[in-house]
């Protein structure tokens, strides 16, 4: 008797097929991506959330974006720098994350801080794998100088009214409305 190994085939296929629209169902139904209720917890043993991280890539969760602002104390290398790993550690500590819950981060600086790459110090604090870019804030008249600002995104099982956005230095004066 030979194992009939066309018909195994479809079976797994169909498995795997079946497994793979099951997590999408499930994680697009509630805490998913694309849930626009406002911090609706998940259940108790809610067992969509590891769905959704397998989809994530992350050990946990939906997908967020967490806001960060701070200020440098002048334009050098290591006020650049420690500024910035503050701002990212705070970020971090405030909202129980860990690098491996990091899907990219995304910095700004202020036209007048030209010293060095706010990427550089997450790379020192072990950003290694993580997806980093920098780019030029818009010039406005009369902005707060010396800004460095960075948008996490991360996945985590926190609704998004629990998110702690952080602002730090004299960037507390920019969203008083949502620094945590
Ligand atoms: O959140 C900040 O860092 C701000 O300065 C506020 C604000 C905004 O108006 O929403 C302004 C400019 C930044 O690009 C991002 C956000």
């Amino acid at each position: 008797m030979y194992p009939n190994i066309p018909l195994m085939a479809l079976t797994a296929g169909l498995l795997v097929i079946t497994v793979m629209v099951a997590a999408l169902v499930l994680s697009g139904t509630s805490g998913g991506p694309h849930d626009r209720s406002p911090g609706r917890p998940a259940k108790r043993h809610d067992h969509r959330p590891v769905l959704a991280g397998l989809l994530t890539g992350t050990g946990a969760g939906t997908m967020r974006a967490i806001r960060g602002a701070t200020q440098a104390d002048g334009n050098d290398r290591d006020s650049i720098l420690e500024a910035t790993t503050e701002l990212l550690a705070e970020v971090m500590n405030r909202n129980g994350l860990t690098t491996d819950d990091i899907i990219s981060v995304l910095f700004t600086s202020t036209p007048d801080l030209t010293a060095e790459f706010p990427a550089l110090a997450a790379r020192k604090a072990g950003f290694h794998d993580v997806p980093l870019l920098c780019a030029v804030e818009i010039d406005v008249p009369g902005a707060l100088p010396r800004v460095v600002r960075l948008m996490v995104h991360a996945g985590t099982d926190r609704p998004r009214a629990q998110i702690q956005h952080v602002y730090l230095r004299g960037a507390a004066r920019l969203r008083q409305d949502i620094a945590g």
